[in-house]
This record gives C-alpha cells, structure tokens and sequence, in this order.
C-alpha cells in the first residue's frame, strides 16, 4: 500500500514514483489506484500513454481485469510537456515503450512541483532492462515492484516469457503471446 504525501499541506514540491513490474503482475491497477485517489483528493490529474499501445482501447488506460482510466495517447514524451498546464498529478502508463526523452520530462515535471506516477514492463522478454524505464527507477523517489504469479510453479513471478516466435523488442500482446514467470521457471525455459 503506498502512502500519499499530502501536496496542499506540504506546499509546492514534486516527486517521481515508478511501479515496475512483469507482465500481469498489477502495475496498471496499482497506476488506476493511486490515480484515483488524488481525484478523490480534488487534485488534477493527466494521465497518458504511448499512442502504439491500442490493445483494448486507442483513449484509455485498460488494467488486465477491464479496469479503465480516461488518457491522452501521445507520439513522444515531448509532448507529455505540452499537454501538463497547471496539473497536480500526472500519470504515465506504458513508460517502457516511450523515448528516453521521458526521463527528462519527468524530472522537469517533478521539479516543476508536478507528482508524476510511472508504470511500466522493467524487462523485455529477454529479461534485458526496457526503454527508459532502468533510469527512471534510478532517479525516482519512490519504487514499487510488484510481481505476477509464476504461470508454471506459482510462485511470485518477475519476467514476461515471450510464447511465440518474434525477436522484435516491441510485439503487443496477451495470454497469447506472453507468460510471467519466475526465475527458475524463466531459466528452464530459456534452456532447452
Ligand atoms: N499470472 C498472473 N499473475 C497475476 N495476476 C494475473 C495473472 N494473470 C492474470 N492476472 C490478472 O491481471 C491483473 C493485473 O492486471 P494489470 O494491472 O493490467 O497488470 P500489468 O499492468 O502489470 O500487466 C491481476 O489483478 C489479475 O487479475
Ligand atoms: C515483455 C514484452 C512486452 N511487450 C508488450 C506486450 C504488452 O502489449 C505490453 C506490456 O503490457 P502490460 O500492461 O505490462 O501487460 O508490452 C513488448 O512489446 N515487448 C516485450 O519484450
Ligand atoms: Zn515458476
């Protein structure tokens, strides 16, 4: 459970907070969640997301459980920047399909006195660090990782495993298409 800062009472400062995670493993729920409450809390809140991520939906933040936020898809984290005017709150789903400008937009936003809440995939399925998310979590304040259920042992899963033949880094996609896994499941597949 995060706790909020309170922004009124603690006057104008920013921060950056990532929730990292594989597949299925509630980032998307978690980013809704923390969303909803600074709605709750009148304050007012931007949310986005990369425009290439249509799977359920080309304007809204869509969790695995059908959960679903109003957003504004954008090209490039540049124009992250531009849509931001006199927000309390703003929320990034998505991050590791961004540019590495957002770890600069995030910054300035912070520094501008803006919360900012990022989510995203940490690895590919390769288990290699993704986009721009490693120096987001570096420069964050706070870091939540949660975890997906192993889909082989049960066990607290952290990578996504790709089921289907496709090398290229960005392929969208589901239950078709991926699995989390944990370590020792990951390693066993990715043996034989
Ligand atoms: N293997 C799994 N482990 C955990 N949750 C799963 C799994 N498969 C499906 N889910 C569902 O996915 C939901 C999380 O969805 P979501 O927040 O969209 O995840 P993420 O954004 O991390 O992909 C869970 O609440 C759960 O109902
Ligand atoms: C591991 C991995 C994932 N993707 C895609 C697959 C999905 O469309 C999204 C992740 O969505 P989620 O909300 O975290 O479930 O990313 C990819 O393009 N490349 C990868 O290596
Ligand atoms: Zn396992």
């Amino acid at each position: 459970m995060f706790l909020e800062n309170k922004i009124k009472s603690a006057g104008k400062h920013g921060w950056i907070e990532v929730v990292a995670g594989s597949m299925f493993s509630g980032k998307t729920e978690e980013l809704l969640r923390r969303l909803r409450r600074a709605k709750i809390a009148h304050q007012k809140v931007e949310i986005f997301k990369p425009h290439i991520d249509v799977r359920y939906s080309d304007e809204e933040v869509v969790s695995h459980d059908d959960n679903s936020i109003m957003s504004t898809p954008v090209e490039t984290s540049g124009n992250i920047l531009l849509l931001c005017g006199n927000v309390d709150v703003v929320g990034i789903d998505e991050a590791q399909f961004f540019d590495q400008g957002l770890v600069q937009v995030c910054s300035q936003l912070a520094d501008q006195g803006i919360r900012v809440i990022v989510a995203g995939l940490d690895m590919d399925f390769k288990g290699k660090p993704f986009g721009p998310m490693p120096h987001l979590l570096a420069i964050a304040e706070y870091v939540t990782k949660v975890h997906a259920i192993c889909m082989r042992c049960g066990d607290l899963a952290q990578f996504s495993h790709r089921l289907v033949d496709e090398e290229k880094l960005v392929m969208l996609g589901e239950k078709v298409e991926y699995e989390p896994l944990c370590r020792t499941c990951y390693c066993n597949v990715n043996k034989k």
